[in-house]
């Protein structure tokens, strides 16, 4: 429905009356923020000079500290008013050219009163300080225009739900402060505009989508009553958008409690970060912290171990040819995800607590201060009831009391007279006026020779201990490794506390590998978090209890395993996990698989599920054709946006398809497709791709070291391409020999649906059994 031009005509004017307001306000704002900071910096600078400082008497020390504490209010007090201004300011400017995207007439009930409501990114009120030119798109009110048609509608407030009718709702793309488009829509958000935003070109940046929210979306953006919100949704269907907007929402409606740190992104990978990283700055929100549960491991136990990637894993996975190694290397992988061994670490830790626990003996200089039997006796001597973590925290006092009685003795050892001889002139020195610090100049000089030795004994012993003390405060003294190892090592003991779940298929050879591993200094993917999970149990968890919120993109990707222990580390934050099964491309099984085990999380009544079915990426033809891969897939809804058919180019040599890409690439630049990727499936089918294309096209290669993407024609490893979307997709070789594997299917719809505008699958030979066995009317074979 087109607005008259009148109508344009009008709200034109409004536009031009709000903006100059806007800039009006952004004048104001800026010499405000100078004129604040210009205190500020004075206020810091002749801090000292408005404080009357005076020590003669306790009066005049009690005005000096009332005197210091007015001044740092003011300071503190100016300095507020600095950062409140800024962050106007900086809302202001993004409002200035662009203020608003929506606008909503509602009458409420019993009131012959038509609002008309304006929304944008952020608020503006007018200099009366009353009026709202602009509402945020997070307040309360704004919900109406993502939730509801013209007709009888109504939002919840914080005093309860208001009913009335919408009389309009128009939608605006304003730039420039210039309207481009205007309409009027039935529907809950009309999907003129949508098909507008979609059909833009990709971007090495994802976008914020506030315009265009769409009613499901919005359900998850703006849910906040369970602990868990689980979000499932098809490729597109997004699922990040709506966690990135859900972020700022809960930034906004939660402002004066919580704050962007205490915040948390799981994300697929570091590219992935860089990627999703403008969507809240250009919501005038700070960006969250973001991470990656691999980043998190290294943090943990790279100091340990070699650990394996989960990308490294993958990549040994799909090159392993099918046959007994690769089965053996499945059964672990699943065993070690799954809730079963999970079950086995908590009946590991009732076992420890009455038998079997293991330590690292204390040494100094391959001397014994304490040996393993010496601490097993010590932490089984304490009553059955205390806790394993906090006699381990029992332990630790008592080793550094027995370090201490150690080093008293140590002090009369040859080796300290000999260090003492050591010393050069500057280093006796540095002691004398260290232990004299230490003394608090209690003592005049080193007059007494023996009272001289002493206290350069006792500091030398003390250094040469330091180590060993920062050991013990770590609790590096619980021997988890050997833990770990015992758990393999001892058939019986695993079957024991593994109740009545059988041993997993393969046992012997999973033992094996897993105690080779260990002896090693190595560690896989699937024994990382299982490996550090026991730690904590023993150790007690180091837990954040700053976060409030996390959020864990891709779950699917994540193992129940994997997902309890985040829920561990953060015991005071709501969790948002947003996945898709179809796209579970590791071999572990998914979170996602088990509802049960999902809902156990955090139990049934405190856990949410949203479905989001439609998915935006895509052009209607590409996802009419993934969709087709996918058991179940028909329940997917593209949206409507019509595109090319998916392109099948086969030929039988290897040559031919390079040329093919090659002009297939000239072309796709020339028309204007800024961001194209092709996806490999290996990093070894990457470098290989990369070498031979790079002299005859601009090529970036991607791989898990790359820190952020940048626009152009990517070579990239399939699992790297998670998450992220471009204008065309050029599948390198989507073969039968190459996607053969069942647990490749969902590998390779994964990446057919980055595809935004164009997907060209090129295949050396045949083509996938995944691509032949859908409807040929859906895609074009050449
Ligand atoms: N309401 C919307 N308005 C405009 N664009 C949207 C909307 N919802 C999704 N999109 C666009 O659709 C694309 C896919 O979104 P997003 O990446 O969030 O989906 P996803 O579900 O996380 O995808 P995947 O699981 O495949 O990685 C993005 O370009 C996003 O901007």
């Amino acid at each position: 429905m087109s607005a008259s031009d009148q109508e344009w005509h009008n709200e034109q004017q409004r536009v031009t009356e709000v903006t100059t307001k806007i800039a009006n306000r952004i004048q104001k704002l800026q010499r405000e923020v100078g004129t604040v900071r210009g205190d500020v910096v004075d206020l810091r600078k002749d801090f000292w000079d408005e404080v009357r400082v005076n020590f003669s008497s306790s009066d005049d020390l009690g005005e000096t500290s009332t005197s210091l504490r007015q001044q740092s209010q003011v300071l503190s007090e100016r300095e507020r008013s600095h950062l409140q201004s800024s962050e106007s300011l900086k809302k202001m400017k993004l409002l200035v050219n662009s203020p608003y995207f929506g606008r909503i007439d509602f009458e409420e009930t019993d009131s012959n009163q038509n609002d008309r409501i304006y929304l944008g990114i952020a608020s503006f009120l007018d200099d009366d300080d009353e009026t709202f030119l602009v509402y945020d798109w997070r307040a309360p009110v704004s919900s109406l225009y993502y939730d509801g048609a013209p007709g009888p509608a109504s939002y919840d407030t914080p005093m309860g739900e208001i009913r009335g009718e919408m009389k309009l709702k128009r939608q605006f793309v304003i730039r420039n402060a210039t309207i481009d488009v205007l309409f009027d829509t039935g529907v809950t958000i009309g999907d003129e505009l949508l098909q507008q935003v979609l059909s833009h070109s990709a971007d090495n940046h994802m976008k914020s989508i506030v315009a265009t929210i769409q009613r499901e979306q919005n359900a998850v953006i703006r849910n906040d009553k369970s602990r868990m919100l689980v979000v499932q949704g098809s490729a597109g269907s997004g699922k990040t958008s709506a966690a990135l907007q859900r972020v700022a929402y809960l930034l906004y409606k939660y402002r004066e409690t919580l704050k962007a740190d205490q915040v948390i992104l799981f994300s697929p990978n570091p590219l992935f970060n860089s990627y999703v990283s403008s969507v809240l700055p250009e919501l005038g929100e700070e960006n969250m912290q973001q991470t990656t549960f691999q980043a998190y491991l290294d943090y943990r136990l790279a100091k340990d171990f070699e650990l394996e990637d989960l990308f490294t894993q993958m990549e040994s996975l799909l090159k392993t040819a099918e046959g007994h190694p690769l089965d053996i290397k499945r059964a672990a992988i699943n065993y070690k995800s799954s809730p079963a061994y999970l079950e086995v670490m908590l009946r590991y830790k009732e076992y420890l607590e009455t038998q079997g626990m293991m330590f690292r003996p204390i040494r100094f200089q391959g001397r014994l201060i304490l040996s393993s039997e010496q601490m097993s006796d010590k932490f089984y001597s304490f009553e059955p009831g205390v806790r394993m973590a906090n006699r381990i925290e029992l332990m630790r006092e008592w080793m550094l009391k027995e370090l201490t009685l150690f080093a008293r003795k140590e002090r009369e050892a040859p080796w300290v007279d000999n260090q003492i001889d050591l010393l050069g002139q500057d280093e006796y020195q540095k002691a004398y006026t260290h232990v004299r610090r230490k003394q608090h100049a209690k003592k005049d000089s080193f007059d007494d020779y023996e009272s001289e030795r002493n206290l350069l004994a006792r500091m030398i012993v003390n250094e040469w201990l330091k180590p060993v003390r920062k050991w013990i405060k770590r609790k590096r003294f619980v021997d988890a490794k050997g833990l770990y190892r015992q758990l393999f090592g001892n058939k019986e003991l695993h079957k024991s506390i593994s109740g009545n779940n059988e041993l997993p298929h393969y046992w012997d050879e999973i033992s094996e590998s897993t105690l080779n591993d260990l002896k090693n200094g190595k560690l896989s993917y699937e024994d990382s978090t299982p490996y550090l999970y026991l730690q904590e149990l023993v150790q007690g968890f180091q837990s954040n209890n700053v976060i409030r919120h996390v959020f864990i993109d891709e779950v699917q990707d994540y193992s129940p395993f994997q997902l309890e222990y985040i829920k561990q580390l953060f015991p005071r934050a709501r969790m948002t996990a947003l996945g898709d099964l179809n796209q579970g491309i590791y071999a572990h099984a998914s979170v996602l698989s088990s509802m049960e085990a999902l809902q156990q999380l955090y139990g049934p009544q405190d856990t949410e599920v949203i479905h989001l079915n439609r998915s935006y990426r895509s052009t209607y033809e590409i996802v009419d054709f993934t969709r087709s891969m996918m058991p179940g897939g028909e329940d997917i809804v593209p949206f409507n946006r019509q595109g090319e058919k998916p392109l099948i180019i086969v030929d039988i040599d290897i040559q031919g398809i390079h040329q093919k890409i090659i002009e297939d690439i000239n072309q796709l630049n020339a028309a204007g497709y800024e961001h194209t990727a092709i996806i490999c499936k290996t990093l070894e089918e990457t470098e290989q791709v990369y070498a031979d294309l790079k002299d005859h096209l601009t090529l970036k290669k991607v791989t898990k070291t790359t820190p952020s993407f940048v626009k152009g024609t990517l070579v990239i490893p399939s699992y790297l391409a998670k998450g992220v979307e471009f204008d065309a997709v050029i599948i390198y070789n989507g073969s039968n020999e190459i996607y053969a594997r069942e647990s490749e299917r969902k590998l390779f719809y994964t990446v057919c649906t980055r595809a935004m505008h164009l997907l060209h699958i090129y295949s050396l030979g045949e083509a996938s059994h995944f691509i032949t066995d859908i409807d040929s009317e859906k895609y074009s074979l050449v």
